[in-house]
């Protein structure tokens, strides 16, 4: 928290800023601390097991990064280093905590190399190898491990702890530093010493497995106000450089750290150091920033800087992934793919056993199972002394076996999605009549032709009050017989007229009705024979074809059919809605709930007027329905799902 910023120029009116970090160490904090709880630990620990890592300062010059880094300046500057003090910093506390990991790691064979060198002046430096003359290395983009490298940078075997240390000692003494009113030991450089750790490790079938891991300590040298440190000449033209390059490492993390920004493009090439850090930054590798602020009342616009930038960085994701000999990475994705594709097969082998009976009769299914060929056991013991083609064989025999099974699983999952797609069709076409069904009763119901539209006036029901019965309205499809000729005995109280004159018209209604029906039937196919034969359902419908009212709907004498009508119509949705959530639905598949309602796979005709269809006359222009409008599901709305309000 960064308190008192009223009188900061540029900063009037802010009284606090706030920032958050994974740490935060207090002026009080040693060396120690930072090791336990910077995370430089994990990150070692990553390195170790193939990741790239890196620790990286950041801060002001004159805030304490090489201290925290490598201890105060007259470390290294002595004859001999002292291993045994407290003031080292991170670097020399993290070689003995990599030596104490690996010597743990019986398992593994380390091979440890170390580099170190220096950017000074936009120019590469090897620190272990400067030469009389300094001469600057080239920085060059490798194709295949797609990164950047230094050309002939000297890499140094580090057998013993004291080799590392003797890299770190050496690269202190070369690297150029230069004093200004701000540090009298000022980094005039930013340094990069990185320790390569590549590990051996013997599997159980013999195969060596080799993971190259790596980490880098960065001390970056100090973002400088020329006009504090009073840099002149050489100091100034260092200061300018340090500057320009912190400053394209300033664009890349705040252009890493936009996730607008992150996939366009990414000034690396602008700067040496961004080049050299382009993989830490956002690459495959762990980074760990250590953002150094000084106290001082008199740098407050630097610490509010560099705390912008640590927040920003903090924002950065990475992808870590375990680097590895191309030719051994193969192996071990062969040996995963060996036993996916067994522990795969051994899946769809039970799978199939259990739907044997099902597929039987499938000639498709039959015919891709013939393809199949078992490969022969797999002896675990064996597979170490196997040669590599005898191995690269197996392998095959395993995914020719693997496609097989596959493709045969595809069958039957392609085989379910019709059936159920089907069942839905015919659902859906129940659906349909039930409807249709609906409409007919009403224009009978309403019709002068048949007699069984119970009374709507009170005059009429005066008139036509029947004990027995007979005036209650009936379904013609709920009697025992299961046949519209009923339809005349419903009617049977009706006027000697009605009786002799209209048997004829109901008789051909009847018959009309029966047409349309037998007309639009689905879900049946042809059997041996060639006559047609309902399909089995897998899903059983909701069986309103027996009753299409059911017990509760039926109309009851006085009531108006058409309010019965809506009642049905608004229980109809919720039962589709129940019906719709049974239907099983194929995982990982398209959702088999929203078909596409193709007209020519129903071949259905629009609905038509009911009244003309069966000769009904149409109610006089002023007739009125007493409901207004209902809602109901068209045909579109079927398709949406939503309700839409229709004048009946
Ligand atoms: N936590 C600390 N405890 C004691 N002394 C410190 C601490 N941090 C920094 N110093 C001292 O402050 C001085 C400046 O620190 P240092 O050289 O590490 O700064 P720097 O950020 O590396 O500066 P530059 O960017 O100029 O190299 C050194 O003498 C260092 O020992």
């Amino acid at each position: 928290m960064v308190t008192g910023l009223n009188d900061v120029p540029g900063m009037k009116g802010t009284k606090t800023k706030l920032f958050s970090y994974n740490v935060v160490f207090e002026p009080g904090a040693t060396q120690e601390d930072v090791l336990q709880y910077s995370g430089i630990t994990r990150l070692i620990n990553m390195a170790v097991d193939g990741f790239s890592s890196t620790a990286f300062c950041y801060g002001q010059t004159g805030s304490g990064k090489t201290h925290t880094l490598t201890g105060p300046p007259n470390l290294f500057g002595g004859k001999k280093v002292d291993i045994y003090s407290d003031d080292h910093g991170l670097i020399f506390k993290s070689f003995l905590y990599l030596f104490k990991v690996l010597q743990e790691r019986k398992e593994c064979h380390f091979i440890l190399k170390a580099s170190f060198l220096e950017i000074y002046n936009e120019k590469v430096i090897d620190l272990l190898n400067p030469g009389t003359a300094r001469k600057p290395l080239a920085v060059r983009w490798s194709k295949k491990s797609q990164r950047f490298f230094v050309e002939n940078l000297f890499l140094v075997d580090c057998e013993e702890l004291d080799d590392l240390l003797a890299v770190l000692e050496e690269g202190m003494k070369n690297r150029a530093i230069g004093s200004h009113t701000m540090n009298e030991h000022s980094s005039r450089s930013h340094t990069i010493l990185t320790v390569h750790i590549t590990s051996e490790q013997q599997m159980e079938n013999g195969v060596f497995i080799t993971k190259q891991g790596k980490i880098n300590f960065v001390d970056l040298a100090g973002s400088e106000m020329t006009k504090k440190t009073h840099s002149e000449g050489k100091t100034l033209e260092e200061a300018n450089n340090i500057n320009k390059s912190l400053m394209v490492l300033g664009y890349c993390i705040a252009s890493l750290s936009d996730p607008k920004k992150k996939n366009g493009h990414i000034p690396y090439r602008d700067s040496k150091l961004t080049k050299l850090l382009a993989d830490s930054l956002a690459g495959n590798g762990v980074t760990l920033m250590i953002a150094c602020v000084s106290p001082a009342r008199s740098n407050v616009s630097e610490t509010i800087n560099t705390l912008r930038y640590a927040s920003r960085a903090k924002r950065i994701r990475n992808k870590p992934i375990v680097v590895m000999d191309p030719r051994e990475a193969l192996i071990v994705s062969l040996k995963r793919e060996v036993s996916a594709l067994q522990n795969e097969n051994d899946h769809l082998r039970t799978a199939l056993r259990m739907s044997a009976d099902a597929i039987a009769n499938e000639p498709s299914l039959n015919a891709s199972r013939l393809q199949l060929k078992t490969p022969p056991n797999l002896d675990m013991d064996r597979i170490a002394e196997m040669q590599p083609s005898e191995l690269s064989d197996m392998v095959r025999h395993y995914a020719a076996e693997n496609d097989a099974l596959r493709k045969e699983n595809s069958d039957l999952f392609l085989q379910r999605d019709l059936l159920i797609r089907d069942q839905e069709l015919v659902c859906r076409e129940n659906e349909r009549l039930l409807k249709k069904l609906e409409d007919v009763n009403s224009a009978c119901v309403r019709s002068p032709l048949i007699g069984a539209r119970p009374t709507m006036s009170a005059e009429a029901l005066n008139n036509s009050i029947d004990l027995d019965g007979s005036n209650i309205w009936t379904n013609p499809f709920n009697s025992s017989t299961g046949s519209l000729q009923n339809l005349n005995a419903t009617s049977g109280t009706k006027s000697a007229t009605d009786r002799n004159g209209n048997v004829e018209s109901r008789s051909r209604l009847v018959e009309s009705f029966q047409k349309e029906l037998e007309r639009r039937q689905i879900g049946k196919r042809a059997n041996s024979k060639g006559t047609a034969e309902a399909l089995p359902p897998i899903v059983q419908p909701v069986p309103r074809t027996e009753n299409i009212f059911g017990a509760d709907d039926k109309p009851q004498g006085g009531l108006d059919p058409i309010a019965q009508t809506r009642r049905i119509s608004e229980r109809r949705k919720s039962e589709e809605l129940n019906h719709q959530s049974h239907i099983p639905r194929p995982q990982n598949r398209p959702s088999a709930g929203k078909l596409p309602r193709t007209r020519s796979t129903f071949a259905l005709p629009k609905p038509e007027n009911v009244n003309d269809l069966f000769g009904v006359k149409e109610e006089p222009s002023d007739y009125k329905d007493p409901f207004g409008s209902s809602i109901s599901l068209n045909e579109d709305d079927e398709n949406n799902n939503e309700p839409s309000k229709t004048n009946k």
